[in-house]
């Protein structure tokens, strides 16, 4: 078949999950290969035969304590009233823990309980129960008995009953080879100079570790060409050299989709689509009876998807149980909506507040590779719901230790570089004590600590009444709750331009006047107000301003956007500018402050929490990073009314 013979498909199944990966076990007898290994090198291999020592240990009747072996009959006249004496050489022999007891003793004493009357002659006052003080031989394995049993993963102390039951090497199942083959023209070997278009190939690393993870043996191929001929070569070796082969991507409905067309023509297509978001153009096929998967190509989908249908195979294979997640039952912190008739995945991030685990949902876009090193955990929503509700308790499954999730601190609002600097010092004090962040400007962050979600807010909102930051925001909105203001920082707010300023913008009059084309931040986040607010005292519209409804989440988004673009400019922090090597003009200092719940102030994490941003360490670096003044009199403000 040439390029030209391959039709666009676009229509894909939305097969339920579990019925695709039980059809594919089913249709492939996968049998496994056997290897002999040698026992110093088994960890994590699985038994592929019952394993029976070769050897007893301890081989030969050993003492168990230092002292001297006796004959037990010898000693039974002994009494604290009338001691006993024993010759040496003919009543007792010293030994050692661990050495043979000659066949004339039967027992031992242990050296405590000697009293040395000279180099020939101990007392004792205690008589000798036969074998006392000795480990006989086979106390700990008996020769020819089963060490362990077939399908047993082996742990370092399996490893030393083997040894010690003379069994140097064992029969183990073969690792299953995993043949991943990167498939795409826009890919690109990390380290590349990178032109507009070319992609980094990852996904490739992360697959590779997922199978070693998982016990297998993965082989990453080179980024393969698109187009069927490759594709087709890249495959029949791959058949040849594996026992799975996964393929990413061109799984989907595009114009270079061939995957499908090439398992079609070389084996067998059983399922193309299932009914999950994300992950739904995953193709389960086989060729020469060897399972082949292909995968989406967003990098969450992948991943969902390799843990779908390689995970269980790779288990199957080696004939053990696929372990199962630790699953936590938590709150609702936001509304999540979901497709019917497909099963949802939800990245979640949870946090313990007030006593109880809350989770929120994050990114759900399938192309955000850092929402899965943030989930603390995946909520599934079934396929025959609509949405779960904000305050509904539901169980998730963990990607993180509990501990961790339990002693995180949750901080929702306005970012700011020294949020970074306070999570990486608290990290310090205590490894499982990391800040969760979510950056959703400062109105949404006093919201968030109003709804009880979150821990810690970061703000810096300027009333334009009063020219008052942060304080009349904290008083209008969580008046009643039990609030504790922290002064933080002074920062400097500023013009963000690109080297050089090619549009020399030093007021927003400008921004208009040269038509520069504005990166704005959304609504709530204290740099829009204090942009809005400037427009409305320089009697400007939002309408005069280009790029005015193109919102952006942080400081460092305005910041990477205006690289990007030689006539842009963003309102942000110094420090955004200085980190992305662009121009920075000052227009405002402003004042970031934390708000935190009365209850986070009072615990462990919250006492933590405030040594590290008192600490010389944290003030040190915050004000080398340039455009910051840290508040010297961080005297907590409580609001309680
Ligand atoms: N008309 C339709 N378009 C799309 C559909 C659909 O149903 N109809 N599905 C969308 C969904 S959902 C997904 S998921 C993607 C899957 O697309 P493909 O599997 O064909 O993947 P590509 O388009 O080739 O790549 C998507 C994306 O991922 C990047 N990628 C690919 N390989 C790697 C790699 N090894 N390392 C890192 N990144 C990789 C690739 O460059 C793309 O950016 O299709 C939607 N479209
Ligand atoms: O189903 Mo795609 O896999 O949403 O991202």
């Amino acid at each position: 078949m040439s390029d030209k013979e391959f039709k666009r498909k676009v229509y894909l199944q939305d097969k339920p999950r579990k019925q695709a990966k039980d059809e594919l076990i089913e249709a492939l007898k996968l049998i496994p290969e056997i290897e002999t290994v040698p026992t110093k090198v088994a960890l994590g291999r699985v038994t592929a035969l019952p394993i029976f020592a070769n050897l007893s240990m301890p081989h030969y009747h050993a003492s168990a304590m230092d002292g001297i072996a006796v004959r037990a009959e010898d000693t039974y006249e002994a009494h604290e009233h009338r001691p006993l004496h024993l010759k040496k050489n003919e009543q007792f022999i010293y030994v050692d823990t661990g050495n043979p007891i000659p066949n004339e003793f039967n027992a031992v004493i242990m050296v405590e309980d000697l009293q040395e009357i000279d180099d020939e002659t101990v007392e004792i006052i205690v008589p000798a129960t036969p074998w006392q003080n000795i480990r006989p031989v086979g106390e700990d394995v008996v020769c020819g008995e089963m060490i362990l049993p077939q399908g047993h993963s082996l742990r370092p102390v399996d490893l030393g009953a083997l040894l010690a039951g003379g069994v140097q090497e064992l029969p183990v199942i073969k690792k299953p080879r995993v043949a991943i083959l990167p498939t795409g023209n826009e890919l690109v070997q990390p380290g590349s100079t990178m032109k507009p278009g070319d992609i980094i190939e990852f996904n490739g690393t992360v697959f590779a570790s997922f199978v070693q993870e998982w016990g297998g043996e993965p082989l990453l191929s080179d980024i393969v060409v698109d187009n069927p001929k490759h594709i087709r070569q890249a495959i029949e070796k791959a058949v040849d050299e594996a026992d799975m082969i996964i393929i990413n991507a061109g799984s989907s409905a595009g114009s270079k989709d061939y995957t499908v067309h090439v398992i079609s023509e070389l084996g067998k297509v059983y399922t193309h689509g299932i009914a999950t978001r994300p992950g739904k153009p995953v193709i389960l096929g086989e060729v020469k009876g060897k399972p082949i998967i292909g995968v989406p190509g967003y990098p969450v989908s992948a991943y969902l998807a390799l843990e779908w249908f390689l995970r269980p195979l790779v288990y199957h294979y080696q004939g053990i149980e696929e372990p199962k997640r630790e699953t936590l039952k938590v709150r609702l912190g936001r509304r999540v909506v979901s497709n019917m008739g497909a099963e949802d995945f939800v990245r979640m991030n949870v946090g313990f507040v007030n006593g109880e685990f809350i989770a929120n949902p994050l990114t759900r876009a399938a192309g955000v590779t850092m929402s899965m090193v943030r989930a603390d955990g995946i909520l599934v929503v079934s396929p025959d719901s609509q949405g779960l509700e904000q305050g509904e308790e539901v169980e998730i499954e963990l990607y993180k230790p509990l501990e961790a999730i339990q002693k995180g601190v949750l901080f929702t609002g306005s970012h700011d570089l020294s949020i970074d600097i306070v999570s990486s010092l608290l990290r310090k004090k205590d490894v499982n004590r990391q800040i969760i962040s979510s950056h959703v400007g400062s109105l949404a962050g006093i919201m968030a600590i109003r709804k009880g979600e979150t821990h810690v807010t970061g703000i810096h909102l300027l009333d334009p009444e009063t020219q008052v930051y942060n304080l009349p925001y904290v008083e209008k909105y969580l008046s009643g709750q039990d609030v504790v203001i922290i002064p933080f920082l002074k920062r400097e707010q500023g013009w963000i331009v690109p080297k050089g300023n090619p549009l020399n913008i030093k007021t927003i009059e400008d921004i208009v006047e040269k038509g520069a084309a504005y990166v704005n931040r959304q609504r709530g986040a204290g740099t829009r107000i204090l942009f809005d607010s400037l427009l409305t005292k320089h009697s400007l519209t939002a309408e005069q301003i280009q790029g005015y409804e193109r919102e952006m989440f942080s400081h460092l988004s305005v910041a990477a956007e205006v690289k990007e673009k030689e006539n842009s400019v963003g309102l942000g922090v110094y420090s955004a500018a200085s980190t992305m090597g662009l121009d920075f003009i000052p227009v405002a200092d402003e004042s970031y402050d934390l708000v935190m719940t009365k209850s986070f102030f009072d615990s462990e994490g919250g006492k933590l929490f405030l040594e590290v941003i008192q600490s010389d360490e944290f003030i040190h670096t915050v004000e080398h990073l340039g455009g910051y003044k840290t508040v010297r009199d961080q005297t907590p403000k409580f609001l309680n009314n």
